[in-house]
């Protein structure tokens, strides 16, 4: 396993070894003991699974707002896509700021979206399975988002965003400034 740091602190990026035989690989996708080196104190409790069609289908930016804040690692078991993170926690040297990186069944990344960030990705190639790790479990009422191409946000996102494909949920995410934001950085 590699873990590089971003741009951003506290969004890592881990790439599990995958061994390769006639068979095919196996990988350690997911291991306490490392992650834990490098991300102390964190715990997951639900896995997620979800299949994206077409190219161009771009789901966030989502969060889940305390007392159910959520944590995820997230990565690609088929397809490709370009996954970002942005700190949306007030205070913050970074607030606004964001990373993208793509993820992809071949490169194998995993990216580390701590709690405070909001999360999306957008599909580049058709059926797309995208997995993640989530460090709460899913609570509606503390649903929350972000347009993915609100202009102060500054994304460029690898598809004309006047062509994604949204669920209805997410053609109506106000803009961050617009926000009733309960993120405060704690250093
Ligand atoms: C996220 C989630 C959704 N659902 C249900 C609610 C809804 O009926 C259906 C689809 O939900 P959504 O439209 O919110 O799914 P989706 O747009 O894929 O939401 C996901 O987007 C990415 C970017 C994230 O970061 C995730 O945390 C999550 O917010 O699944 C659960 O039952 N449990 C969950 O944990």
């Amino acid at each position: 396993m590699t873990v590089e740091e971003l741009a951003l602190p506290g969004v890592l990026l881990f790439t599990p070894k995958r061994f390769g035989d006639d068979r095919g690989f196996f990988s350690e996708t997911f291991s306490t003991r490392v992650f834990n080196e490098h991300v102390p104190g964190v715990t997951f409790v639900q896995d997620n699974h979800s299949l994206s069609r077409d190219v161009g289908v771009v789901r966030g930016l989502h969060f889940q707002t305390p007392p159910h804040t959520q944590g995820k690692l997230v990565r690609v078991s088929r397809g490709r896509v370009l996954d970002v993170a942005v700190d949306i926690r007030k205070g913050s040297p970074t607030y606004g700021q964001h990373v993208s990186v793509e993820l992809s069944a071949d490169n194998w990344r995993q990216l580390w979206v701590p709690g405070g960030f909001a999360h999306a990705f957008c599909t580049l190639e058709p059926d797309t399975e995208f997995l993640y790790k989530v460090t709460d479990f899913y609570a509606p009422g503390c649903d929350g988002g972000i347009a993915f191409d609100d202009p102060d946000l500054g994304i460029e996102w690898p598809i004309d965003p006047a062509k994604a494909i949204l669920s209805d949920k997410d053609r109506k995410l106000p803009r961050l400034k617009d926000l009733d934001n309960p993120f405060v950085y704690k250093g």
